[in-house]
């Protein structure tokens, strides 16, 4: 992961896991600031004001990208709700990394508006980027610094103490099953391992909202449950979480929010029942998106007629 910018620092407090109160409450210093039907699912969290306007965690208005003559990305409109579970799914192609690039500061959009927690991120980056925790697509880290150290790097990066950097990537190391890799550096880590430190360095700073583009690609069973079981207490405490993935049973079952997107567009999105509309989420997918293969396939593939 590169740092992002170190004058972004934010010094928080408290667990692992819990997400941090913004150090300057974004919703008294966005000029735009916005209203949305979309609300906090878990309510008014202690020290908030009380019967504070709903602000979604996520808030993409109009986004569009290109590159060259490809637009990736064509007017993505997607609101996500404060303490929600929220799911991206789409086809190869679809948009999904570089909508989600251009709503945590990686990527400049062509046009459009993202707010987080009503914070305008273009606008105001080091605001908005202090309550982002990201995982990208095919991170950039510092590897040649062990597991451990590149934790405790992000965390100083976030403007944390030392002492508590290095207690929470003790947690993090331990949650993500790394405890016996900490000491090795990432650069020879598996595909695997590096996507839990990379998710680990997402985490440290107790971020409002995370962002998570693939988290489960590569990880075992195990350490998949492990991931789950945290983000969903997290959710559970107030976060909010926006993840992509392909697999649809994964969201299905974890995710209580889902968007459809193809070809940059978003298909369908809104609460989990209301996508499905009592189907199964894949079958919903292959509906709206199409493509399925018709025809006679790869008949030369077919060992039984190759000898004929
Ligand atoms: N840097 C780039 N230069 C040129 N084209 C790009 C670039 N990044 C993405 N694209 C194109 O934009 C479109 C959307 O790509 P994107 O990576 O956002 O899709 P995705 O939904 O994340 O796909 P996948 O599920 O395969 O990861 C694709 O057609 C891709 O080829």
């Amino acid at each position: 992961m590169l740092p992002e910018d170190p004058s972004a620092r934010q010094p928080t407090e408290g667990p692992v896991g819990a997400p941090a109160e913004a150090p300057v409450d974004p919703r008294d210093v966005a000029p735009g600031r916005q209203h949305d039907d979309a609300g906090d699912q878990h309510g008014d969290r202690p020290g908030a004001p009380p019967s504070a306007p709903s602000v979604p965690a996520l808030a993409l208005r109009g986004l569009w990208r290109r590159f060259d003559t490809k637009i990736a990305v064509a007017g993505v409109d997607l609101t996500v709700p404060a303490g929600s579970f929220y799911g991206l799914v789409g086809p190869n192609g679809a948009g999904k990394t570089t909508t989600l690039s251009m709503a945590t500061g990686l990527l400049r959009p062509d046009a459009g508006q993202v707010l987080v927690h009503g914070v305008d991120l273009w606008a105001q980056p080091l605001v908005a980027k202090a309550m982002l925790g990201v995982l990208p697509d095919g991170p950039k880290l510092f590897d040649r610094l062990t597991g451990e150290q590149l934790i405790v790097y992000a965390g100083l990066l976030h403007g944390l103490d030392r002492d508590t950097v290095v207690a929470r990537a003790h947690d993090l190391l331990a949650a993500l099953d790394l405890v016996a890799d900490a000491r090795t550096l990432v650069v020879d880590y598996s595909a695997g391992m590096t996507k839990k430190i990379a998710l680990a360095c997402a985490l440290v700073h107790a971020p409002r909202l995370l962002v998570l583009d693939e988290p489960f690609e590569a990880v075992d069973p195990v350490s998949a449950a492990n991931i789950r079981a945290l983000l969903a207490d997290y959710v559970r405490s107030g976060g909010t979480v926006i993840v992509s993935s392909h697999v649809m049973d994964l969201v299905q079952r974890m995710c209580d929010h889902v968007a459809i997107v193809a070809a940059g567009h978003v298909l369908a999105a809104g609460t989990l029942d209301e996508v499905r509309g009592g189907r199964d989420l894949e079958d919903v997918f292959v509906d709206l998106v199409g493509g399925r293969a018709t025809g006679e396939g790869l008949a030369w593939l077919r060992t039984s007629s190759a000898s004929s």
